[in-house]
């Protein structure tokens, strides 16, 4: 018999781990314009996440302002426990960014952008290779891969901007409306895509103006409008909140014009 046995740890001491996302109390207004006010937000580590309001709602700019690519007014942000705005470099290093129009050096290749955009990130050529190689057969672009980017089409370009954002394998990935003018066939493969990695232990935030594609997706959810977040949770938590349609309604003033409640309501059940 040992003279000390050694004694398990209780459940206790083992720390939970942080959320792969929280951000606290962010604002933001663009001259006499509140974009967002006072938005929290916690994101666990491994799960896939969507952000789904109509147009207009804050999603953007609260996506702006969680990758560094926008400066909130009032706020904090911290990536897996590390605060974006006192560590921006290492913090950038966990984080893969797909931006709403995200604009591409489109006179490269597509093999040489992914290839650029590991550099960037301080790889070395022999890893980018490695891994510019294996995006772009993930990405089914293999053939296409000494093609100008600005020969692309709308799906292999948001494809080749996804491989860009996965090439230095980040542990958060945050894309702005991945799916947005997106064929079918190129919708499936992102997908396909975002779920192994997400399988493989990375975080992934989308946002989208359509609830019945976010749920299917997602496990969780949160629903934004007016710059407000007026739900979240897990998927199954929030489609159970029945007085969402009604808050959202009390949001607006009663003014539910253009796509009204379109975006919030599915057509899956
Ligand atoms: N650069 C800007 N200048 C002025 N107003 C802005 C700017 N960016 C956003 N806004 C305003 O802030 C609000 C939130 O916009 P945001 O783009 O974040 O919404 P969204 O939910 O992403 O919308 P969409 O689905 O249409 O992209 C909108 O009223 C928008 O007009």
């Amino acid at each position: 018999m040992p003279d000390h046995p050694e004694v398990p740890p209780t459940p206790s001491a083992v720390p939970a781990p942080a959320p792969a996302l929280e951000v606290r109390g962010l604002w933001r207004r663009f001259g006499h314009k509140i974009a967002v006010s006072g938005i929290d937000l916690v994101v666990p580590a491994g799960s896939f996440y969507g952000l789904v309001g109509p147009n207009g709602a804050g999603k953007t700019t609260t996506l702006s302002m969680a990758t560094g690519l926008l400066k909130p007014d009032f706020g904090t942000v911290l990536v897996h426990g590390r605060d974006l705005w006192a560590a921006p470099a290492e913090v950038k290093q966990l984080l893969g960014v797909l931006p709403d129009g995200v604009r591409l050096f489109d006179r490269l290749t597509g093999a040489q952008l992914i290839t650029y955009a590991g550099l960037l990130h301080g790889l070395d050529r022999e890893t980018v290779a490695a891994r510019t190689a294996d995006l772009l057969r993930a990405m089914a672009l293999e053939a296409d891969a000494k093609t100008l980017v600005v020969d692309y089409s709308a799906g292999m370009t948001k494809k080749v901007a996804l491989a860009c954002a996965l090439v230095h394998a980040p542990r958060l990935l945050v894309l702005d409306e991945p799916f947005e003018a997106v064929d079918p066939v190129s919708a499936a493969n992102i997908r396909d895509i975002l779920t192994s990695y997400v399988g493989s232990g990375g975080t992934v935030i989308v946002s989208s103006h359509v609830m019945d594609l976010v749920q299917r997706m997602c496990d969780h959810v949160a629903v934004i409008a007016g710059g407000h977040v007026l739900a979240a949770g897990t998927v199954d938590e929030v489609r159970g909140d029945v007085s969402l349609e009604e808050r959202f309604v009390d949001l607006v003033g009663g003014r539910v014009t253009g796509e009204g409640l379109a975006w919030l309501r599915t057509s899956s059940d």
